[in-house]
Order: structure tokens, then C-alpha cells, then sequence
């Protein structure tokens, strides 16, 4: 696939070529004979024939092509042909990577992936990231990202620079659709964050999309934001959330993720209020755990959305063009029309919307349920995607825990500061708390932030995990031997998640690229995660999403308290509870 496609254009041969297939000068590659399809634009279902050349729907309507020379025909059997999904706001590194994530979500139908760029900025540097973005253009699906204007955890100064002279190329290059998003909210209103407020105009100028995160905001605050220049915001929990957003002139997502399953509720409360703003609305899994997707994508959106008993053509509408349009991409994604890109999703009907045949950018990735995708392989070596290694180790004499106050989990991602009382002095603390060390180390060894969270186990030895959100190491547990052990394997294999109890492994997830992101496919991603929630829930981890605890320890988008590369953070105050200590 070329990259052309993402830059918005094919070559004028090719557009020549395509144009040729009309007049017979070409055969089409494949035909979808006599289908019923959905006209997006007219909001129909019709009849007739889907002409294909290569990755491009060149023609749809009632003829059928004058040339049929090599052409694949495939008879419209009774199926339904609709374009494929969009996810407009993907995370591609929850333990998955943008490869697998993709290759998932394509095969359940979902053929467009619009994705955060955050661990790039940490796992790389913008020119290789931006050689990475090409080599994504492989796979096969569209695939889209978002430039962060702030880093959702409060780095070290020289860090946090660094990071931010490399922002402004992101907003410009071709494959970014859209600023955001902004978790810096509160800096941008509040402390009147101008550089923010600068680079939100430049992608506006670029005609660019800005995308919020207000969660719980008053209507004031979403009114300021609008002003401040937000275009959409995915955060809301209730129908009522996004009458009024949608209402201020949003573009909304509706949100069933891992950590936020609330489309059920959001759109049965759309059903009873009369909602009629679909056109405003994408549905979005916001970078779900592996186990979430079980059930698919967006193809699972659309089907809690049939079943709430949202208009049926508007529930595709909202996976399709609605958010094509959104990101001004319309003219080639979202519709089964001449000069779009060619995803067609075949269903057995139209209240089934996953896919029993997928075509992706105009090739097969399924067929009648069976896997044809030819996998590809991704350079990740060349933007130094690779195992963790660490030049420096681990002594259990740095594992001091004198800090006087700890972080107390209220859920799987809010954590509350807490007086500390126990005697930390110990090598092992007691089952008789919920409470495990905590440490934070620097991916290059330089600082640490040591304390206690209260509520993730009762009685396991350790855990040591590469997986965060800035890619330092999360290291906690009840007993200091099984911590560095944990630590030490956790190396070995090159970064990961590792489980340790009285001196043992009992758990391991390596994750091969930068320590952050699995090598494996999806689906063996999910056991893998089912596992690891299980031997967390035997030593006391009472939540839900385990994962997500881990990658929000530092976010500060979150209340209260957070352990992050400067200190331990009070997160409203913006003030250092206890710093860091060098090494
Ligand atoms: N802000 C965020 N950053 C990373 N992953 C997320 N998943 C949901 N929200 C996220």
C-alpha cells in the first residue's frame, strides 16, 4: 500500500488508471456483484455493483464493468455492504501495539484507526517515529494519528523540554489529524498556559481537529474550552453529558471502553430523550484493555447501539462517515462511493454489523470468517522499538520507603494521598494491610520516588512492570527480595511485566518493543492479560483493570495524588509532595 494514501493523494497515473477502469480501458480488481449496500449520503440501503481497482472504489451503481479481465467477482449473496469502521481515538499501546491493535480491529472490521501518538514521544525521536508512521502505512488499515500537546505526567524539567521542542513537526505532518488530546486542560485555563493555547491555533490554521478531555466538566468550562478552541471531546459518561456537549457545538465520542463501559446507558438515554444530533456523534473503545475487545471494535459499538434502539442507518452512520467527516477525511473514508478507499465490510445482515468478510484498502483480511491476511513486518529496529536494556542495577539498599504519606487506591485509577503508619522500616511488610511498597525508577537510572500504595495487593512478593506511561519502571510489592528479583527478570527478558512471590516467577509478559508493547498477536494478548488478572486477584488486586493501574500511576490527568518523574505529585495543587531522589 502506498503511503500516497495517507498524504491525501494517488499519483496522477494512478488516477488516471482508475478513471481508465470506466471506460473499459482497465478491468476492475474485484466487483461486488448485485449487493445491498448502504449509500451513507442518501442514508439508503441500495442495489447494485461495487466496482474495485486495487486499494479504490472506482464505481457503484447499476452497470456492471465493460472489462472483466482477471477480475474477482464476488456475488452479493444476499450479504449487506457497508463501509468500514473508523475508531477515532486509539490508544495503540495498551500491551498491544499499533500492529496488532490493528490487525485485530480489521479483522472484526474496523478498518480505520485513528491513534495517540504518546509513546512515541517517550519511546523514540520524531524522525524515526515519523519513519514508523510510513512503515505503519503497510498495514491494512488506514491509520491516522494525533499530535499531544502535553504529556499527561509531570517530567523533569530538561526532559519535559526536550519533549516539547519535538511537538510542533508532529501538529504538521501529513498523517496527524488532530491536536490533542488535551489533558493539560486545567494549565490551559487556568495557568494560562500560552504555548498550549499557540500550537492549538496552529493545527487549527493546518485545519486540523483539536480534541478535548473533559470529564465531568461544568458547562462553563466546556463553554471556555470552545472558545479556547476544542473542535470534539470523547469524555462524556452520560446521555445528558452529550446533549450538552453536543449542544455547545461538539463533536462527541461516545465512549465504551475497559475503563468507561457506558455506551449501553449513554445511548438508551440518547433513545428516550429524542436524540436526533447522530451526525455529531463517533462512537470510540478510547485504548481499551486486550480482554475488552473480545466481543470487537467499533463493530460492538454499533451493535450495543442497534440494540438500545438508535435509528439503524444512524448506528452505522456514526462508525462511518460521521467520524470521516469529523477529521475532513470524507472525500475517500467512510462511504462506499467512487474514489474511496476501499474497506467494505459484508454482513450476513443488518443487525449483525461484525463482519463475516472484511476488504481492507480493496485485499481480503477475511473471508466467510477465515484469516487471509498476509501478515507484514514492520521495521521497528529502525526507530529503535526494541527489547529494554538497562545499563545499571537494581541494590535492595535503595528500597527505603520513609516517605510519610502514600497513595490509597479509591478505584482501579484514583488514588488518594494517605498518612502512612505502618512500620516501613521492614524487609517484608505484613498481610494483615493492603498496603506494597512503591518505587518509580528512572528508565535511564537516574532519580527514584519511593512510597506506598494502599490497595493493589494484600499479599503479593512483587511486580515489576516497564509498561507506564513515560516508560520509567513501576516496581511495588510486599517484600523487598522479591522486589529486586522481579526487577532483575523483568531486564532479562527485556522489559515487561513480571509477577514474583517467595523468590519465584510466578507470572511474565514480556513486551519487546521499548518495554511497552507486545510483540504477540491480539488474541494471544488477551489470554495473556486474563492471566495476569487472575494472579493479581489470588494476591488481593480487587479491581477491575489491573493494566490500567499501572499506565495511570503517573497520569495527571487523574485525581489525587500521583507518583511521577519529579515526585510524588499533588495532582490539583500542581505541587511536588516529596521530590524525587537522585541515584
Ligand atoms: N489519556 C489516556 N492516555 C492513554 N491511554 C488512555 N486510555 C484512556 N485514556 C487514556
Amino acid at each position: 500500500m502506498s503511503v500516497n494514501e495517507q498524504r491525501f493523494r494517488w499519483r496522477n497515473k494512478q488516477l488516471r488508471d482508475h478513471a481508465d477502469v470506466i471506460d473499459g480501458n482497465l478491468a476492475p480488481t474485484k466487483v461486488l456483484k448485485h449487493i445491498t449496500y448502504l449509500n451513507v449520503f442518501l442514508k439508503q440501503w441500495m442495489t447494485g455493483n461495487i466496482w474495485i481497482f486495487e486499494d479504490r472504489i472506482v464505481y457503484v451503481g447499476t452497470k456492471m464493468p465493460p472489462n472483466l479481465e482477471g477480475t474477482e467477482i464476488i456475488e452479493g449473496d444476499g450479504d449487506y455492504a457497508v463501509p468500514g469502521y473508523i475508531e477515532p481515538h486509539a490508544h495503540p499501546f495498551q500491551l498491544y501495539n499499533p500492529q496488532s491493535l490493528a490487525e485485530y480491529a480489521a479483522w472484526t472490521g474496523t478498518t480505520t484507526v485513528i491513534n495517540d501518538n504518546l509513546m512515541w514521544l517517550f519511546l523514540t525521536d520524531k524522525k524515526k517515529a515519523f519513519s514508523l508512521l510510513e512503515e505503519c502505512m503497510k498495514l491494512p488499515v488506514s491509520m491516522f494519528w494525533w499530535g499531544r500537546f502535553d504529556f499527561q505526567t509531570t517530567l523533569r524539567e530538561e526532559k519535559q523540554e526536550k519533549l516539547e521542542e519535538q511537538l510542533p513537526e508532529w501538529f504538521t505532518h501529513d498523517a496527524i489529524v488532530q491536536g490533542g488530546e488535551l489533558t493539560a486542560w486545567p494549565e490551559l485555563l487556568y495557568g494560562k498556559d500560552d504555548q498550549i493555547l499557540h500550537w492549538m491555533q496552529e493545527v487549527r490554521k493546518a485545519r486540523k481537529r483539536v480534541e478535548g478531555h473533559l470529564p465531568g466538566a461544568s458547562e462553563n468550562t466546556l463553554t471556555k474550552m470552545k472558545l479556547l478552541g476544542l473542535d470534539g471531546d470523547h469524555e462524556s459518561m452520560t446521555a445528558d453529558d452529550v446533549v450538552k456537549r453536543v449542544e455547545l457545538g461538539y463533536e462527541t465520542g461516545v465512549r465504551h471502553s475497559s475503563i468507561r463501559p457506558d455506551l449501553p446507558q449513554i445511548m438508551e438515554g440518547l433513545v428516550e430523550k429524542d436524540f436526533q444530533a447522530f451526525d455529531r456523534l463517533m462512537y470510540t473503545t478510547d485504548g481499551s484493555t486486550p480482554g475488552f475487545y473480545k466481543d470487537g471494535v467499533i463493530d460492538n459499538c454499533i451493535d450495543i447501539a442497534l440494540k438500545a434502539g438508535i435509528p439503524e442507518i444512524e448506528a452505522y452512520l456514526m462508525a462511518t462517515i460521521y467520524p470521516a467527516r469529523h477529521f475532513g477525511l470524507d472525500e475517500r473514508l467512510g462511504a462506499l462511493a467512487p474514489g474511496h478507499i476501499a474497506h467494505v465490510n459484508l454482513l450476513d445482515s443488518k443487525d449483525r454489523p461484525s463482519p463475516h468478510s472484511v476488504l481492507a484498502k480493496g485485499e481480503w483480511v477475511k473471508k466467510r470468517e477465515k484469516d487471509v491476511h498476509t501478515k507484514v513486518k514492520l521495521d521497528w529496529a529502525s526507530a529503535e522499538i526494541v527489547p529494554l536494556s538497562l545499563d545499571w542495577s537494581l541494590d535492595i539498599e535503595e528500597l527505603q520507603f520513609s516517605m510519610p504519606v502514600g497513595m490509597d487506591m479509591v478505584n482501579d485509577v484514583i488514588m488518594k494521598p494517605y498518612a502512612v503508619e505502618s512500620n516501613t522500616s521492614v524487609e517484608q511488610l505484613p498481610e494483615t494491610t493492603n498496603e506494597a511498597f512503591l518505587t518509580l525508577l528512572d528508565r535511564e537510572g537516574t532519580w527514584k520516588v519511593n512510597t506506598l500504595l494502599r490497595g493493589f495487593t494484600s499479599s503479593l512478593g512483587a511486580l515489576s512492570s516497564s509498561y507506564s506511561t513515560t516508560g520509567d519502571i513501576i516496581l511495588l510489592g510486599k517484600s523487598k527480595e522479591d522486589m529486586v528479583l522481579a526487577f532483575e527478570r523483568m531486564e532479562e527478558i527485556g522489559g515487561g511485566i513480571v509477577l514474583v512471590h517467595d523468590k519465584k516467577v510466578v507470572f511474565e509478559m514480556p513486551l519487546a518493543y521499548g518495554g511497552m508493547m507486545s510483540r504477540e498477536p491480539f488474541e494471544e494478548l488477551m489470554e495473556q492479560e486474563s492471566v495476569l488478572k487472575e494472579k493479581l486477584c489470588e494476591y488481593g488486586y480487587c479491581f477491575g483493570d489491573p493494566v490500567y493501574t499501572l499506565f495511570f500511576l503517573s497520569s495527571t490527568h487523574l485525581p489525587y495524588v500521583r507518583i511521577t518523574p519529579r515526585g510524588l505529585m499533588d495532582v490539583k495543587k500542581k505541587e511536588v509532595l516529596f521530590p524525587a531522589i537522585m541515584r
